[in-house]
């Protein structure tokens, strides 16, 4: 399976995250090979599919901030309540900014957005991340949202690494561009440390258990890529 090795990262990766990784690494891998992720970095991605993938995200996004939001309460250090709330916002804002964009050119509005159903992928993964924040420990409810900015930071470096510089006249390299912005180097720097410092605050229990979370959203953020590239829908 494919992964960026570790020696090209730009942040650092403490124990507990490499731990993290390492039960995860076949999932991790899977996505770097997705068709979706493949057609997306040539530009060959059908925009039905793309759209369809943006709407859905931009719903995923906004449970990502209200499992962060959660994480804020349960906190002990203002620091850490406060970079919390922070990532919340940001992923609130980063989907404004990505949908003003794709929304224009692709021809939906943030109405169009709350109207759709939610995939069963999609609300999965969402359950899955709100559900740890609430019921799981701390360690285990911030080990359940790392993979998603992880994964797409590492997904967006490797891609630019790929292609070398994007084109302007990429489809998608707004996209492409955002992800792999060096930006994001510092924001795991955070999420990675603090990952860190819960995990040595907890028992063996709790740990394994946050592996776990972390694994389970590693194969959520795959089967993503997939709702979107088979347009998925309820069998029933
Ligand atoms: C499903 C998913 N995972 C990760 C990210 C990165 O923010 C995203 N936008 N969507």
């Amino acid at each position: 399976m494919q992964e960026a090795p570790a020696a090209t990262r730009p942040f650092t990766v403490p124990p507990f995250a490499q731990a993290c990784l390492e039960a995860a690494s076949d999932a991790w891998g899977a996505s770097f090979q997705h068709p979706f992720v493949r057609a997306l970095a040539e530009g060959t991605l059908d925009a039905e599919r793309f759209r369809f993938y943006q709407m859905q995200d931009a719903r995923y996004l906004e449970a990502f901030a209200d499992a962060c939001s959660l994480i804020a309460t349960r906190c002990v250090r203002p620091d850490d309540k406060l970079w919390f709330i922070d990532a919340a916002r940001l992923a609130l804002v980063v989907e404004r900014e990505l949908h003003a964009g794709y929304g224009k050119k692709l021809g939906y509005t943030l109405e169009d957005v709350a109207r759709i159903e939610l995939t069963p992928n999609n609300r999965a993964y969402q359950d899955h991340m709100i559900a740890t924040a609430v019921r799981g420990t701390l360690v285990e409810a911030v080990a359940a949202i790392t993979p998603c900015p992880w994964l797409y930071v590492e997904l967006g470096q490797h891609l630019a690494r790929e292609l070398g510089t994007i084109p302007d006249t990429h489809p998608y390299a707004d996209w492409l561009r955002m992800y792999s912005n060096p930006e994001f180097n510092t924001y795991m720097d955070n999420l990675l440390e603090r990952l860190e410092r819960f995990a040595r605050e907890a028992d063996d229990a709790a740990r394994a258990r946050a592996k776990e979370a972390f694994r389970t959203s590693v194969r959520y953020e795959w089967m993503f890529w997939q709702q979107a590239w088979e347009q998925q829908r309820w069998p029933v």
